[in-house]
């Protein structure tokens, strides 16, 4: 097996690497690849980001939010997770089959004093019930790689508001997560462990998977400019890639409605590909002509507080809702549940 590890804390690097490795690297031998992210949100494949996703806490704390090609529901990272992939050949029987890739990194844990650390369910490793790594696959072309997340010291507090717990105004298609209880690893450890960098914790992680005492004496996977360049181009087209983040969101029926001291406003609209592509406005006190304007000039466009801040003026807003201000109406429209 050989490893690699990234210097970059971008998310959105890091899967761009991994996807770069699924497919094109040599396999002859299995990757074994760490990665470590600053405050990220990763949405599973199928998910919508405007359910699962409280976009104004994300965007006040600077928190990245991707979208990875594996499926599963959002998961958080900051500085204190470490992911692992094993990158392979799929040998036809991995599907699901995520056992065969956590086993090592199980024992690994026991070897640090988590000897309660056990695969469950499906794709959960947990303690005593509590989750501390969510794991996920792709598997195409015959290759495949199965990753997951080692909470060694998350900030938990974050995770609850970053996230969303949807409400009942956003019906949607998409997977919904499972807001399961997490822990993290380092309190289960005994105290050898407990003090570690969380580049400590990973190098001693992959010395034990490895079966090295030094990772000097590992088979690294070096990557070469071409691969390099490769992968930055990958993580422009997809990661970084609003369509791919946003757009990609199952339709969602939304419905946000605000008392003002001048009557009630009533948002009915929809988004599809991260675009309004539905909107209609109800509320006893407004004019006619100029909500049919103000419906009609949000259409196709993207559902965010600066785009819809662009396509809209104050003084549309003043005609249509009076007193009430723009900042306000945008409030309402792009409020989280
Ligand atoms: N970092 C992290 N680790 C483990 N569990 C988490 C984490 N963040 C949130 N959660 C909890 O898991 C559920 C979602 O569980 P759910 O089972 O729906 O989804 C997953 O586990 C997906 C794992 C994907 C792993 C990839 C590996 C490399 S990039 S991301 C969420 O609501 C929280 O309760």
């Amino acid at each position: 097996m050989k490893y690699l590890v990234t210097d970059t804390r971008d998310i959105r690097y890091n899967l761009a690497l991994e996807t770069y490795l699924m497919e094109h690297a040599q396999l002859d031998e299995p990757i074994l690849y760490f990665y470590i992210n600053s405050p990220c949100i990763i949405l599973g494949r199928n998910q919508d980001a405007y359910e699962e996703v409280n976009l104004d806490y994300v965007r006040e704390h600077n928190i990245i939010v991707t979208r990875r090609t594996s499926g599963g529901g959002a998961v958080f990272d900051d500085l204190g997770n470490v992911s692992f992939s094993f990158i392979t050949k799929d040998d036809g029987h991995s599907n699901g089959n995520f056992a065969k890739f956590t086993n090592p990194v199980i024992e690994a844990l026991h070897e640090m004093g988590a000897t309660k650390a056990e695969l469950s369910g499906r794709n959960d490793l947990q303690i005593e019930g509590k989750k501390f790594s969510g794991n996920a696959m792709r598997i195409a072309h015959g290759r495949m790689f199965s990753h997951g997340t080692l909470m060694y010291d998350v900030d938990l507090d974050v995770i609850g508001h970053a996230l969303n717990v949807p409400k009942d105004k956003i019906e949607s298609k998409g997977i919904k997560s499972v807001h399961s209880r997490v822990t993290n690893l380092k309190p289960h450890f005994t105290p050898a462990y407990q003090h570690l960098t969380i580049e400590e914790f990973r190098d001693t992680l992959a010395k034990k998977i490895l079966g090295v005492s030094d990772l000097a004496d590992a088979k690294e996977y070096v990557l070469s400019d071409e691969d390099k360049a490769a992968v930055a181009k990958i993580n422009a087209e997809i990661f970084s890639n609003w369509d791919f983040v946003y757009g990609k969101s199952p339709k969602a029926a939304i419905q946000h409605r605000q008392h003002f001291d001048q009557g009630t406003v009533d948002f009915r609209f929809q988004i599809e590909g991260g675009k309004i592509a539905y909107l209609k406005v109800y509320g006893d006190f407004l004019g006619q002509e100029d909500v049919r304007d103000f419906e009609q000039r949000l259409l196709g466009v993207r559902y965010d507080r600066e785009a819809i801040n662009q396509k809209i003026d104050e003084g549309l807003v003043a005609r249509v809702f009076g007193k009430i201000t723009k900042d306000e109406i945008i409030d309402l429209l792009v409020r989280q549940e």
